[in-house]
């Protein structure tokens, strides 16, 4: 039996994002794993919303990349995806969009933690507790990405994240999971949480009453 070509799944789920309005404009950049370790990625400057097959890269577990052409390049983000995948072994898929929400609720905190609300929807990422205090970090955006990944290492290897998520200031969110259906997901709640902080805040309602 053949093995299903990660890279639909990818351009699938990037066009969903670009629908939503959280890639408009070139942004975000998905990639998935591959069972020998190494990942396909959206290579760097494409439109999300009509990826073709010949537009990812492949970069391998050395972190060599190989390209379908010498026009493609891997996306700009390639390595906080490296980052992610070295630290958590278990992740498949890693998936960065570019949401308003993401950016309002970025500017809500001068800290480098948000805390979110205790909503139902903390169950789809396997959050099975009652008055919930979970926060999400979240990072400078520096000019210089591999220092955005750097922090990030430093920051997860001290102290694991509640959920599999990160926000970065005004830039936007990324998560990854065990699968690329599990990463769409963790992408549609983290962003219907971010939806709710901005909609609490214009109507006073308290983000987390157990804090
Ligand atoms: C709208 S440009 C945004 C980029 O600078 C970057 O943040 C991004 O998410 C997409 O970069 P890319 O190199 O295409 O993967
Ligand atoms: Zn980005």
């Amino acid at each position: 039996m053949s093995v299903p070509d990660l890279r639909l799944e990818l351009m699938a789920n990037a066009e969903h994002f670009y629908k939503q309005g959280w890639m408009a404009g070139t942004a975000g950049n998905l990639s998935a794993r591959l069972p020998d370790g190494s990942f396909w990625i959206t290579a760097s400057g494409k439109s999300k919303g009509n990826l073709n097959l010949t537009d990812f890269v492949k970069i391998t577990p050395d972190g060599i990349v190989e390209s379908l052409s010498n026009d493609l390049k891997p996306s700009a983000e390639t390595a906080i995806h490296q980052t992610i995948y070295k630290i958590f072994p278990e992740a498949q898929a890693c998936y960065h969009v570019h949401s308003i929400e993401a950016n309002l609720v970025s500017r809500f905190v001068e800290g480098d933690t948000l805390l979110l609300p205790p909503l139902e929807m903390l169950k789809g990422f396997n959050i099975w507790q009652e008055n919930l205090n979970i926060t999400l970090s979240i990072f400078p955006n520096h000019f210089d990405v591999s220092q955005i990944a750097r922090e990030i290492k430093e920051c997860f290897q001290l102290a694991p994240p509640q959920i599999p998520a990160l926000l970065i200031r005004d830039h936007g969110v990324t998560v990854w999971a065990d699968s690329t259906e599990k990463a769409r997901n963790f992408i549609e709640l983290i962003e219907y949480l971010f939806r709710y902080i901005v909609a609490a805040s214009q109507t006073g309602v308290k983000i987390n009453p157990y804090v």
